[in-house]
């Protein structure tokens, strides 16, 4: 592959690549014309260039490197431990494998709570020293004066609401959230991260139908994960979509495929061809 970027869908992978999915670098506006025109997109995390790579060539417009690197890429038991040190590196192996996707870079737990001025300044960081294009934290209309303090500085900002995992030892434990009296505290939230100028909203563990009304409430496009069918995008993290995450999964991810069973057996037939004496062959020495 040419390292020219108009070129990553030209030649042969462009017969891999889904052909409404533009020859050109993702804009937020792209994003909010999309909505308009009633075509979902999918986001889905990225934590290397590798993989970023791989994203990049099936298309996917928006990568998000998530603070979910806490689990996946440090095993970290939650995101409250990662800081924003450890996620710096993942987010510029990112944006040099995948051109024309969209980078948002996930604020960490205790990197903007504080004040509108933490929050810009740590957006800054994502930006200048990650190469970031847009950079995603958690809260609804608490978060909102840091949301329009990152977004007047020029940096678009992608909200999450609903469950949002660094707090979870206030929202007591990984739950559904929106049920009963919450509904009306998630729509409040919704349209203050719109106010407030976030150019899209993740809802995590939404009832269905709740982020099927705020999404036809808003004029931003909103991205579920456990949100139900009715956003106008989904979002994933990518060792969850693609079968590579260990033990037991949320109810909200569906499994595209066996990486990590396809990983297991190609390390396990490795090392057995060491030891057999199979490997190296002739073809592969000098
Ligand atoms: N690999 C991975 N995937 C994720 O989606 C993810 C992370 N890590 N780390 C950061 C957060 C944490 N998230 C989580 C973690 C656990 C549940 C969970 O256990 N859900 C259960 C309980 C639901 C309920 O009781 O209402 C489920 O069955 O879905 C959900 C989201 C989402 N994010
Ligand atoms: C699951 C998504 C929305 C996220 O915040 C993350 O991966 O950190
Ligand atoms: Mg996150």
């Amino acid at each position: 592959m040419s390292d020219n970027v108009t070129s990553v869908y030209g030649g042969a992978a462009s017969a891999e690549a889904p052909a409404d999915i533009p020859k050109r670098k993702t804009r937020v506006h792209h994003l909010q014309a999309m909505k308009a025109e009633g075509r979902r997109w999918a986001e889905l995390t990225a934590y290397d260039y590798s993989s970023a790579r791989v994203f990049e060539e099936a298309g996917i417009p928006v990568l998000l490197v998530g603070d979910s690197a806490a689990n996946v890429v440090y095993g970290y038991d939650t995101t409250v431990p990662v800081t924003v040190d450890e996620l710096l590196p993942l987010v510029r192996g990112v944006v040099r494998g995948a051109p024309h996707a969209l980078v948002v870079a996930d604020l960490p737990f205790g990197s903007y709570e504080a004040s509108p001025e933490q929050a810009l300044a740590t957006a800054v960081r994502f930006m200048k020293e990650g190469g970031a294009h847009a950079v995603k934290l958690e809260g609804g209309e608490r978060m909102a004066p840091q949301i329009a303090a990152i977004t007047a500085a020029g940096i678009p900002v992608q909200a999450h609401i609903g469950f949002t995992p660094q707090s979870v030892n206030t929202l007591g434990g990984f739950r559904v959230q929106g049920r009963g009296d919450g509904a009306e505290q998630l729509v409040a939230d919704a349209i203050a991260v719109q106010e407030a100028g976030a150019f899209s909203v993740v809802m995590e563990m939404v009832p269905a139908d709740l982020a099927g009304q705020v999404t036809r409430k808003l004029s931003i496009p909103t991205v579920g994960i456990g949100a139900g069918n009715e956003c106008d995008a989904q979002v994933l993290v990518w060792q969850d979509m693609a079968g590579y995450t260990s033990g037991k999964t949320a109810k909200f991810v569906k499994k595209f495929g066996q990486v990590g069973d396809e990983l297991r057996r190609a390390a396990t037939q490795y090392a057995a061809e060491v030891g057999q004496g199979t490997f190296p062959g002739p073809e592969h020495s000098f």
